[in-house]
């Protein structure tokens, strides 16, 4: 494995997984690398149903074998919101701004014990013969009163990571991808990788 094509036009994530692999020598290639990748609507209700989704879409497109992350922000007081439709809180094509500010404006006077959330990230991994495998990561946290930091994307300015006692929009990339979900999640599918692509088993 030297080139792995990660199904996200996303740039924070492409960036994550970029360091991530990069470590074990592969490149990572995204959506971005090719002009006429339509986007795939996410309309699973589950991250589970929107990754293997995407992976199975561009899988087929490309037939190679693909990565694809779905991702989010779930927070207690919010009964689980934002969740899957993170990407689009504020309304389909708003930007990370306008949902962070729909996140602080819901939790306005929530005490910040009771800001409980963490982010989820499943990976699904799509094989061309239409195989999948999916695997989840979780990075437990706070949901601040306002945002801090220029770093990473989406809700990082507003999600405070206890054990680094910063949010993770302060944190270096280095240092996000020690502990964030997506990560995780990586370091899961990279123990199972051989396992799935064993002789015979990998078309
Ligand atoms: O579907 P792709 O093309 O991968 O890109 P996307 O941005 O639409 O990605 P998702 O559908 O998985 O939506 C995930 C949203 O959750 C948020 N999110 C996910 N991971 C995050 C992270 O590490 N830091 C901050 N916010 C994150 C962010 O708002 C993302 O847009
Ligand atoms: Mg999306």
């Amino acid at each position: 494995m030297k080139r792995m094509i990660i199904a996200t036009k996303n740039k924070g994530k492409v960036a994550e997984f970029q360091q991530l692999f990069a470590k074990k020598g592969i490149d990572v290639r995204s959506l971005l690398d090719y002009d006429d990748i339509p986007d795939v609507e996410e309309t699973g209700t589950t991250f589970t149903d929107n990754a293997i989704l995407k992976a199975t879409t561009i899988a087929n497109m490309l037939h190679e074998v693909v990565i694809a992350d779905d991702s989010g922000l779930i927070v207690d007081a919010l009964n689980g919101e934002p969740g899957v439709y993170s990407a689009r809180y504020a309304g389909e094509g708003k930007d990370d701004q306008a949902n962070i500010e729909k996140v602080l404006t819901k939790l306005q006077g929530v005490p910040f014990e009771q800001r409980t959330a963490r982010f989820h990230c499943t990976l699904a991994v799509a094989k061309p013969n239409g195989e999948t495998t999916t695997v989840d990561g979780v990075c437990e946290g706070y949901i601040t009163e306002e945002p801090i930091g220029e770093n990473g994307f989406g809700y990082d300015p507003i999600f405070y990571v206890p054990e680094k006692q910063r949010t993770m929009a302060q944190l270096t990339k280095e240092e996000k991808n020690e502990i964030s979900h997506r990560a995780k999640a990586l370091q899961h599918l990279l123990s199972i990788w051989d396992k799935l692509f064993e002789k015979g088993n990998e078309s």
